[in-house]
């Protein structure tokens, strides 16, 4: 179920009811309620069913989440913003460059809780697609193994652009 408008008709109840679990892009928690502008949708706890369109356009690259996350079955990975990645990677540094793979450079992001994260841009000279890229998150997302690092999230914007972010693990993984 999705919708763009306020909330109307809610009612708290103290006893019985089930839970309802809003799925929205991690940038939005920031926003003051009356800032927010984002479609919100409702997800079950074992499978997502986003389709949460953006209004505003990040710089540089349309930051439009209107696909359908809930058709690839992504394991609730939540959505991050382009500005939000860019700030991370310093805006995509070539000193933050931790590797490049088939998809294309894979840079290092710092966001703003310190944390360190892998973040993975796709490429548009890579060859592939966004059909690819995303057959790898659907794929990276339901797989945890202590071996494998965690997809923690990703950013979609038009058929070209594409953005994941990852563990940055201290040790070995693949
Ligand atoms: N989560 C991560 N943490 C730290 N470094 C990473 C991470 N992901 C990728 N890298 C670095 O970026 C390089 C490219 O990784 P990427 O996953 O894009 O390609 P790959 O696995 O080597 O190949 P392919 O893209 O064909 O799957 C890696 O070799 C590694 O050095």
């Amino acid at each position: 179920m999705t919708w763009s408008a306020d909330l109307i008709d809610t009612k708290g109840f103290s006893v019985g009811g089930t839970d309802l679990f809003l799925r929205l892009a991690a940038s939005e928690l920031e926003k003051t309620e009356s800032q927010n502008d984002c479609n919100y949708c409702v997800s079950d706890n074992y499978r997502s069913n986003i389709s949460c369109r953006k209004r505003e356009k990040a710089e540089g690259i349309p930051n439009k989440y209107n696909f359908e996350v809930g058709q690839l079955e992504l394991q609730e990975p939540p959505l991050y913003t382009y500005d939000m990645l860019r700030n991370a990677t310093n805006n995509f540094d070539e000193n933050n460059k931790l590797g490049e793979g088939g998809f294309g450079l894979v840079y290092k992001g710092i966001l703003e809780s310190r944390q360190v994260r892998a973040v993975k841009r796709l490429s548009t000279s890579s060859g592939q697609g966004l059909e690819e890229f995303m057959t790898e998150l659907k794929v990276i997302s339901k797989l945890q193994h202590r071996n494998l690092v965690k997809l923690l999230g990703c950013c979609i914007g038009d058929e070209k652009n594409g953005f994941s972010m990852e563990d940055y693990p201290s040790g070995s993984k693949t």
